[in-house]
């Protein structure tokens, strides 16, 4: 079996168009880490069905900015909404609830369970079926079990994934492992996608066809799309909207020309990285593409199990799941 990620359209026929999700607002947004403010006054909104992108250069707050929005970190100060419901110092699993899943950037998936089965871990909340009637494989439990299975074929088809089902997830080339990452996020049915450098470390015709898939998710599932992502290619051609930050700050919001072409966000990119000012503003341009993730795995080699989310996300000083105190940022767990 040949595991390359193709460059064909995805089935996007299989799944029906829900109704517009609710508006994701960032608002007035703080978040500071002993001393440092990784997060000042940020503020954003990811209107319905749109795909919005976060960028700025090393540092700029993006993961921080993601790690508030999916519940990992608390604001000092600042809040996220959903719609009416606000999520600011929610949990993670209480913010995915709500319809806000997020993928990682940095993949653990097994190499023992399979495709299906790391994409059904998205279906885990909407399983209503108590662990009693499971065991006993009621007759409600059996035909639940069916309907999520279902579901996740149908996923599995709209993202090219289905000939892959019964592999182990963590065997197969990294562009594969981040679809099967995106599919257990579809699998929850959100209505705000985050997706966290989702083509970073890829190959050029991954980069294509995930690139295809994100837009797909937009246009046929009419799922919010936040991204964080640094090939600003992909991003200028993706994004309907782009927030950029430099140190923390919002210097330039709008459609992606309107930023392109923003003296502010060129000084900031070429004010930036040393020696590598050349590659950074090429990069932002959106013309070849100089980045490359030295950490990732080339294509066609199994990510390694590095655990998610990034342990280096944890606030330092604080255990992953200290609430925090004094005003500055912590997990929210
Ligand atoms: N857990 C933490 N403890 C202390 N400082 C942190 C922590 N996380 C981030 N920072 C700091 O906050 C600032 C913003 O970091 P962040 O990772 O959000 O930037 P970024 O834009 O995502 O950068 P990159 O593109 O390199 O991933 C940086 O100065 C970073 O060192």
């Amino acid at each position: 079996m040949s595991h390359e990620v193709s460059g064909t359209p995805t089935d996007t026929t299989v799944l029906d168009t829900p109704p517009a999700p609710p508006r994701l607002e960032v608002i007035d947004l703080t978040v500071r880490f002993a001393g440092l403010t990784a997060l000042d006054g940020v503020s954003f909104a990811v209107e319905p069905g749109s795909i919005h992108a976060v960028i700025g250069p090393n540092g700029a707050g993006k993961s921080t900015c993601f790690n508030v929005l999916s519940g990992v970190y608390r604001a000092t100060s600042g809040s996220v909404r959903l719609g009416e419901r606000e999520l600011t110092g929610l949990a993670p699993e209480r913010i995915a609830a709500l319809g806000v899943a997020r993928t990682f950037q940095n993949l653990a998936l097994s190499d023992h369970a399979t495709v299906a089965d790391t994409m059904l871990l998205g279906r885990h909340r909407l399983t209503r079926t108590g662990f009693l009637a499971a065991g006993l494989r009621l007759p409600s439990a059996v035909r639940e079990e069916a309907r999520h299975h279902e579901r996740m074929r149908e996923i599995a088809a709209f993202l090219g994934l289905e000939r892959y089902l019964g592999v182990p997830a963590g065997i197969l080339p990294y562009g594969l492992q981040k679809l099967v990452e995106l599919g257990r996020a579809l699998c929850m049915e959100p209505e705000v996608l985050l997706l966290d450098e989702p083509i970073a470390g890829m190959t050029p015709t991954e980069r294509r066809h995930v690139a295809g898939v994100i837009a797909a998710v937009r246009e046929n599932l009419g799922v919010s799309v936040l991204l964080v992502e640094h090939d600003m290619g992909v991003v200028m051609r993706l994004a309907d909207t782009v927030t950029v930050l430099d140190f923390g700050r919002r210097i330039a919001h709008g459609d992606p020309e309107r930023v392109q072409n923003d003296p502010e966000v060129a000084r900031a990119y070429l004010g930036t990285n040393g020696g590598a000012e050349t590659s950074s503003a090429t990069a932002f341009t959106g013309t070849p593409e100089p980045k490359t993730d030295p950490t990732a795995p080339p294509a066609g080699h199994p990510a390694p199990d590095t655990g998610a989310p990034e342990a280096s996300d944890t606030p330092e000083g604080s255990p992953p799941d200290g609430p925090s105190d004094g005003g500055e940022a912590g997990a929210t767990r």
